[in-house]
């Protein structure tokens, strides 16, 4: 059985300087391990690459050659590694098999992984290939440090604090969406499902697609919906 280590994230988050890193570790600790490059748009490398994706398809090829963009040239060159992967991928692999370790450094685009089927086709045929396979997802520790970004803010939220912190955070221009969305974030958070009503929720909502599409002209104030049910 062989071992691969699927090293994804979004774009810069550090996947090849992790890749580089895990290699001088795995050098200087004397055990053999082998990097992938799947990017079809990377340059340069840190590291010894074993195996590289522009072998069979590059993004500049595609981008020159077919005229697309740098985003569906992307796509394209994934979907083409998709098609090759009985014949490319399957060939290049029978150099590594046996307790071989390889690290795949992939490209961030999250499209690959949402839209299109690529990546888990590709995790599937090294399953088959008798690979045992794992994944490293690398974040920017912003994430966890930005108000906006922080799960943990929102699985226990104070709408107050989150409201200053976000105010306090961006500019002026944003203090009416950013009330607007705690104040539907709170009625989403704490009000039981079958106590809301659907036209409520498309108020707010519609609310809010005005204070985006028209600015500070907005009224982003939200109704009290029980006075209004009982007024009707
Ligand atoms: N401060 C800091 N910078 C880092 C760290 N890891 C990577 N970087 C820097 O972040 C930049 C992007 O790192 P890469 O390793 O190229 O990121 P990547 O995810 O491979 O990027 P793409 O392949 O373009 O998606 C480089 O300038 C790195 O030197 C880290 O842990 N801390």
């Amino acid at each position: 059985m062989g071992y691969a280590q699927l090293v994804i994230g979004p774009a810069g988050s550090g996947k090849s300087t992790y890749c580089s890193s895990l290699h001088q570790h795995c050098e200087a600790t004397g055990r053999a391990i082998h990097i992938v490059n799947l990017d079809p748009a990377a340059e340069n490398f840190d590291y010894p690459v074993a195996m590289d994706i522009r072998e069979l398809i590059s993004l500049d090829d595609v981008m020159e050659e077919l005229g697309l963009g740098p985003n569906g040239g992307l796509l394209y060159c994934m979907e083409h590694l998709e098609e090759n992967l009985d014949e490319w991928l399957s060939e290049e692999l029978e150099n590594y098999m046996e307790d071989d370790y390889l690290v795949f450094d992939c490209p961030g685009q999250i499209e690959l992984f949402s839209h299109v089927p690529v990546l888990k086709n590709f995790v599937e045929h090294l399953q088959r290939k008798n690979f045992n396979v794992c994944a490293v997802y690398l974040l920017d520790s912003q994430f966890i440090t930005d108000v906006t970004k922080d799960i943990e803010d929102y699985l226990n939220p104070e709408p107050q604090t989150l409201l200053a912190e976000l105010n306090q955070r961006m500019g002026p221009q944003f203090q009416k969406l950013n009330k607007a969305l705690i104040e539907l974030y709170s009625m989403v958070s704490f009000v039981p499902l079958d106590l809301r009503k659907e036209s409520s929720i498309q108020y707010v909502l519609s609310q809010i697609d005005n204070c985006i599409q028209f600015g500070e002209d907005a009224d982003v104030k939200i109704k009290d919906f029980d006075e209004d049910e009982d007024q009707d």
